[in-house]
């Protein structure tokens, strides 16, 4: 029975969702920080390779099973960029305002029409670090990139994620509204279907 695992993220806001989403699980679930985990070398081309990276690599040092969340933004208008890079997209020592502020720099000029967007999310989950069968799980959500930032909640990109169905951005969003419809919602969802299969493996 697993009871334990460890989250293979540095990103706050994401541990934030991770234990909110995770209160009503029966699983402890420790932050990589707590085992001293180094950063994972992002080398893979795809946010599926980056996750599996960095669940085996939280694995490794905390020997404990891991989930890893590689997740990011792709923009219409600039190609699918920023993508897996969405994490560096305002280059060294980027940050979410840098990210943000870069985002609007590129899209400057394009009209509401031709910013659509979309999160991508890609969980792994390994039992250990060399598990050859990582469970993998996806989710996307579909926006708009706003003008201007709009609202103070949630992180990285939100303030410019615009959510049609709520009128709202992301960051204007009540936090369990968010936990319930997001990219890391919707791939939450994949993984909390296999974690059944996966909980009472012996
Ligand atoms: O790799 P870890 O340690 O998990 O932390 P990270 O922040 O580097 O995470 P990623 O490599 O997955 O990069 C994710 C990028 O996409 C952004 N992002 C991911 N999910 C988001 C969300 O729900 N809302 C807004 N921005 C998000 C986030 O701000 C980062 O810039
Ligand atoms: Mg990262």
């Amino acid at each position: 029975m697993i009871d334990k695992i460890v989250l293979a993220s540095g990103n706050a806001g994401k541990l934030r969702e991770f234990s909110q989403i995770f209160s009503e699980w029966q699983v402890e679930v420790l932050p990589q920080f707590a085992f001293d985990v180094p950063e994972a070398e992002e080398t893979g081309l795809s946010f599926i390779e980056n996750a599996i990276l960095k669940a085996r690599n939280a694995a490794r040092h905390s020997g404990l099973p891991a989930l890893a969340d590689d997740s990011g933004l792709a923009v219409d208008a600039l190609g699918g960029a920023p993508g897996i890079y969405s994490a560096r997209f305002a280059g060294a020592g980027a940050d979410d305002a840098k990210n943000n502020s870069r985002l609007l720099e590129a899209l400057q000029g394009v009209d509401d029409s031709h910013r659509g967007a979309a999160f991508y999310c890609a969980l792994a989950f390994v039992r250990s670090a060399e598990d050859p069968v990582p469970v993998v799980c996806t989710g996307s959500w579909r926006g708009r990139i706003l003008q201007a930032p709009r609202g103070e909640q949630g992180f990285g990109y939100d303030p410019l994620f615009w959510v049609e169905e709520h009128r709202c951005s992301s960051a204007e969003l009540a936090r369990e509204t968010k936990n319930r419809i997001s990219h890391r919602a919707r791939a939450m969802e994949h993984f909390a279907a296999a974690w059944q299969a996966l909980a009472e493996e012996h």
